[in-house]
């Protein structure tokens, strides 16, 4: 085998995502319960997913402040005026939900496609990675499109909830079929695991109700992937503190969310919708982050090997 094959094999090797055994473990008690005729979408299993994927998914942004502090040298005030701005951002697109409801789905779910076709690390091709990542909410509309249509109404606050679900049932046929070429291509990298969970995640957002089935990819996909990329940089915490900076980050979106939404009637009644919208004023801030930290970490990432030898590579 030539050299620059042996190099281009490398560095695709541990790009592949990080799929947890208990994805596969939940995956199977929900399409058991599937076939056995269980209800996943009476009030209390709405509420026990909604709860899952808040509870579950809200820590794997709980480092986004450590991992800034630990990638720049940003001097105290800066650092400071660096935090401000996250959190101004979240508030923005909190304060969006309330002024433009429409504006803040559509937003979300852009947001949502570019995030979650991040997760993609094993593609170079950004439409493939845009693709796989619009598939996530596409899935869930074709599977399900009423009770699609009913979450963006109550999210949106009228009748342009409707529109945005018909668009998302649309772009499912094209976001379905170039996502599985993505899978295609994942598989031949290496990354047969990823590639096959996906697959499995999306026939699951397909088939299970739309919140069931977006807890699974969500806690049990997405999230572990942005979890063990951030304590592979942050190795050096210890246990404790990496525990109590999960819990008290996620505590603290909960409780600010909380706060701000405890007197706007404007909001959503529905707990499900007002998790989704919790979900999109942290997620945004997130991506912006995300983003800015590969760029500026990116002569790093370009070594061989793989996205976690960036630590300790402060410019
Ligand atoms: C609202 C809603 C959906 C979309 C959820 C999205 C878009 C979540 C995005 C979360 C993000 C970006 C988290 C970041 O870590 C689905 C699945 C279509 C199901 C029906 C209701
Ligand atoms: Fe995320």
């Amino acid at each position: 085998m030539a050299a620059d094959s042996l190099n281009h094999r490398r560095t695709r090797i541990g790009r592949g995502g990080v799929v947890p055994v208990a994805f596969w473990i939940v995956g199977t008690y929900l399409a058991t319960a599937l076939a056995a005729g269980i209800s996943l979408d009476g009030r209390t299993a709405t509420g026990l997913a909604t709860l899952v994927f808040v509870v579950g998914g809200m820590p794997h942004g709980a480092y986004d402040i450590a991992l800034l502090t630990r990638a720049t040298r940003l001097r105290h005030g800066w650092l400071w005026l660096a935090v401000a701005g996250y959190v101004g951002i979240a508030i923005g697109m909190a304060v969006l939900w309330v002024v433009v409801p429409a504006g803040g789905l559509i937003l979300f779910l852009m947001v949502a496609a570019i995030h979650f076709g991040e997760d993609w690390t094993m593609l170079d091709e950004p439409l493939l990675k845009m693709a796989a990542g619009t598939a996530i909410i596409a899935a869930a509309a074709i599977g399900h499109p009423a009770q699609v249509a009913a979450l963006f109404v109550t999210m949106a606050g009228g009748p342009g909830g409707a529109v945005i679900a018909r668009a998302a049932i649309a772009v499912a046929p094209v976001a379905l079929l170039v996502t599985s070429v993505g899978i295609w291509v994942a598989w031949r990298e290496g990354a047969r695991e990823w590639a096959a969970a996906t697959a499995v995640a999306i026939v699951a957002l397909i088939l299970l109700p739309p919140v069931a089935g977006f807890a699974l990819f969500f806690v049990f996909l997405h999230s572990p992937r942005h979890l063990s990329e951030a304590r592979a940089l942050l190795d050096d915490m210890p246990r404790a503190k990496w525990l109590t900076t999960g819990a008290a980050m996620s505590a603290l979106a909960i409780g600010g969310w909380w706060l701000f939404a405890w007197r706007i009637e404007a909001l959503p009644a529905d707990m499900t919708a007002q998790a989704f919208q919790l979900l999109a004023a942290v997620a945004l801030p997130h991506l912006l982050l995300s983003r800015w930290l590969e760029r500026r970490l990116a002569p790093a990432v370009s070594g061989p090997g793989n996205e976690f030898c960036v630590r300790g590579t402060d410019p």
